[in-house]
């Protein structure tokens, strides 16, 4: 995509050794923590393999307080680094071995510039860049983490800068405002992008051209070879660091021991986090208070533990790599290492437990043996909640509290025996209480859990969902092993008919499954919806278009986050006449339905496309031919909002959009960078990637 052109150097950066620096870090969890498909896309080039956490950091350290551009880039790459490395072992539950993070910014006569905010912002900062030259800098931090048996973890931060010089063009009025309506400079440092239409406006570029479009990749190279290629142990790590401030120009280490569960311990002053040129001790002298010597303090979180080798590298051959998740009775997730074992199902993105499965054939461990049993019972449990939601045990236990086994019998007119089995099932799966009363049968009632999500009438029910599950998806799984010999979905033997369509030909041409489905599909909206619409700025957009928006529950939570947008929800026909079943009770006049089919009517005129769960059920031929309609529909500068499950990059998880491929439909579950390049084939570039951590995750992209 890039042309490398990196230049010749005279100084000892200039002799390195690229393969035996990127293989160093094979075996190791690495993971960058930027959202920038640029900075994703050169070291993918590069042939490392890493994971994506974009930073939730904010960028807005007070500029004044910094003397130089480059003490503020670095500082806020620093600041991304630590916030991901700091978050993994609690929120993904497992400890990276290396995040990187990086920050690029534009110097031009004292000012810093970063993306522009909106189109005038662009204006602003490419006339002040117009006919001169400017610096690009890009800070970067490499945050090597280490495991302790304490539970702590030890952060060794090595930190640089890289400055290029580029010198613009005189840029006319017409030629400005014809690169900022291509959309191009909105996410972009100075507002512009050198790899792409930015490239004309540049007479030439002194240094590294990879620096200006978001990451130094020679420089970073360099590093690496410091700390991988020239000391061999973890002791000699903290020499390389020392040894990294005197041979590199730029950089600086410290090793900071953190606690597990600081949230986002960003400050505004670059003294916040100790800059050390490394010398005899490594740990910072004054440390933010935040950052003091504590041990994480969940006590629902047993972390990670990894086999240590002499060395201090970690690897994983004595232990195997399993992943875990578990849910408290009311708390939602709690996870629970290998000592405590309460081993759940399904995986939230990036939990990862390693249990010690140690030889094959000596004594099981309990652990071990109890995931396998919990993935064999799986179903039984899935079932159970299906059943005793389309009992509506849950509603009535809402209306009435403290039914026993045998007035619930009565209620959901079903045997006394099943109705005791069902209810105390329910009970061991955290969905019910029990009380026990004297010589009498317990009565029943709901769980927190229970009261939010599975009671038909709650504002956060997944009643709808479950329903579907229980129809439609059960159905389909239950000839899983005919879908996996045969490479196809199973519609026609799990429902009795062939369906070209699915959507028209089973869901909705049947009252009253068109209303399940659409039930379903409300659910997730609203359970995600907000998420989905507060992941990005869309301030610069006014209008927006839900295209299969379904109950307009998704929309309605990009009307309230965002106060200047109205959404238009189109979808076919049959959904928009049953709307009023969803209506919230305070109508949005800014969210308006308009019937037709993606595939064949014109979509409404707007901004900004929203695709919401839909690119994943459809054929590539079908995908293409609906975003090549987008496309052709967006004026440059438009925007498209995607949200999907992305996939690791590796395609080790999450567990739920893996098990939803399962379903065999015509359409593929795709990684972020999937997106990204699929997108880009109907001149779309992706600005931002947001793991939401919810069931959804987004990207914005702008039609160039
Ligand atoms: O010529 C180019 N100059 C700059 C870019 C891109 O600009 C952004 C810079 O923004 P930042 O460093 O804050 O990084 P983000 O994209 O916000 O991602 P993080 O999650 O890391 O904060 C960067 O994407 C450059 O690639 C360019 O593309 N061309």
């Amino acid at each position: 995509m890039f042309s490398n052109l990196f230049r010749e150097q005279s100084d000892e950066r200039a002799t390195m050794v690229l393969n035996p620096v990127i293989s160093k870090l094979s075996g190791k969890l690495v993971v960058l923590a930027s959202a920038s498909p640029r900075r994703l896309e050169i070291l993918r080039n590069a042939g490392l393999r890493f994971e994506v956490v974009p930073s939730w950091f904010k960028e807005t350290l007070d500029k004044g307080l910094y003397t130089a551009p480059h003490e503020y880039a670095v500082e806020t790459a620093k600041q991304k680094a630590l916030e991901v490395a700091r978050r993994m072992p609690i929120k993904h539950l497992k400890t990276p071995d290396i995040v990187i993070g990086a920050d690029t910014i534009v110097s031009v006569d004292g000012m810093i510039l970063e993306k522009p905010v909106d189109k005038h912002d662009a204006y602003r900062m490419l006339s002040s860049l117009s006919g001169k030259e400017h610096s690009v800098f890009t800070g970067v931090a490499i945050v090597l983490c280490h495991e302790k048996e304490n539970e702590e973890v030890d952060y060794q931060l090595i930190d640089f800068y890289e400055e290029t010089k580029v010198k613009f063009a005189d840029l006319s009025e017409d030629m400005l405002w014809e690169y900022i309506n291509s959309g191009e400079p909105m996410d972009k440092a100075g507002g512009y992008g050198i790899q792409a239409l930015g490239g004309m406006l540049v007479e030439y570029v002194h240094g590294d051209f990879l620096n200006v479009v978001g990451f130094p990749l020679n420089h970073f190279c360099k590093q690496l070879d410091l700390i991988y290629n020239r000391c061999t142990s973890s002791s000699d790590q903290e020499s390389a660091s020392a040894r990294l401030s005197k041979s590199s120009p730029h950089p600086t280490s410290v090793l900071t021991q953190l606690p597990h569960n600081l949230t986002d311990q960003s400050s505004q002053s670059p003294s916040s986090s100790a800059k050390h040129n490394s010398s005899a001790s490594l740990r910072p002298n004054s440390p933010p208070a935040s950052q003091t010597h504590h041990t994480h303090g969940s006590p629902s979180f047993s972390p990670v533990h990894k086999a240590k080798k002499e060395d201090g590298d970690s690897e994983v051959s004595e232990s195997s790599r399993m992943l875990v998740n578990s849910f408290s009775k009311d708390r939602g997730a709690e996870i629970i290492g290998s000592d405590n074992t309460a081993l759940p199902l399904i995986p939230s993105r990036g939990q990862v437990i390693e249990l010690n499965v140690a030889r094959e054939d000596s004594e099981p461990k309990r652990e071990d043996l109890q995931r396998i049993m919990e993935l064999m019972d799986g179903f039984k449990a899935s079932k159970a909640l299906f059943t005793a939601s389309k009992l509506c045990v849950f509603d009535l236990l809402h209306r009435s509290p403290g039914l026993d086994s045998a007035q619930m019998a009565q209620e959901i007119k079903a045997s006394v025996k099943g109705t005791e089995c069902l209810l105390e099932a329910c009970v061991s799966l955290g969905l019910l209480k029990s009380k026990d009363r004297k010589c009498q049968k317990p009565v029943y009632e709901n769980t927190d859990l229970a009261v939010r999500f599975l009671r038909s009438d709650a504002s956060y029910s997944l009643h709808g969902y479950i329903q579907h599950c229980n129809n439609t998806v059960w159905p389909l799984f239950s000839h899983l092993e005919s879908a996996v010999l045969e490479g196809s979905h199973q519609h026609e033997k799990a429902f009795g008919k062939k369906t070209n369509d699915l959507f028209q030909d089973t869901y909705y041409n049947n009252q009253e499954i068109k209303l399940r489905f659409m039930r379903a599909m409300h659910s997730i909206a609203k359970v995600t919806g907000k998420d989905v619409a507060t992941a990005f700025d869309l301030s610069t957009f006014k209008t927006a278009c839900d295209l299969g928006g379904c109950t307009g529950a998704m929309a309605y939570e990009f009307t309230e986050a965002h106060p200047g947008l109205t959404v238009t929800v189109f979808d076919l026909p049959a959904v928009v006449e049953m709307i009023e079943h969803f209506r919230p009770q305070h109508k949005d006049n800014r969210v308006s339905f308009v019937a037709g089919d993606f595939f064949q009517d014109e979509l409404p005129k707007a901004d900004l496309y929203i695709l919401a769960r839909i690119l994943h059920d459809w054929s590539d031929e079908k995908v293409h031919s609906l975003l090549s309609k987008i496309a052709q529909t967006c004026t440059p500068g438009c925007g498209l909002l995607l949200s999907e499950i992305f996939l690791d990059e590796d395609r080790k998880g999450p567990c739920r959009g893996l098990l939803q491929a399962l379903s065999m439909s015509v359409g593929k579950q795709r990684s972020a960078a999937e997106y990204t390049l699929l997108l880009k084939s109907h001149g779309f570039i992706t600005a931002h990637v947001r793991h939401t951590d919810n069931l959804l995750d987004a990207m914005l992209c702008i039609r160039v």
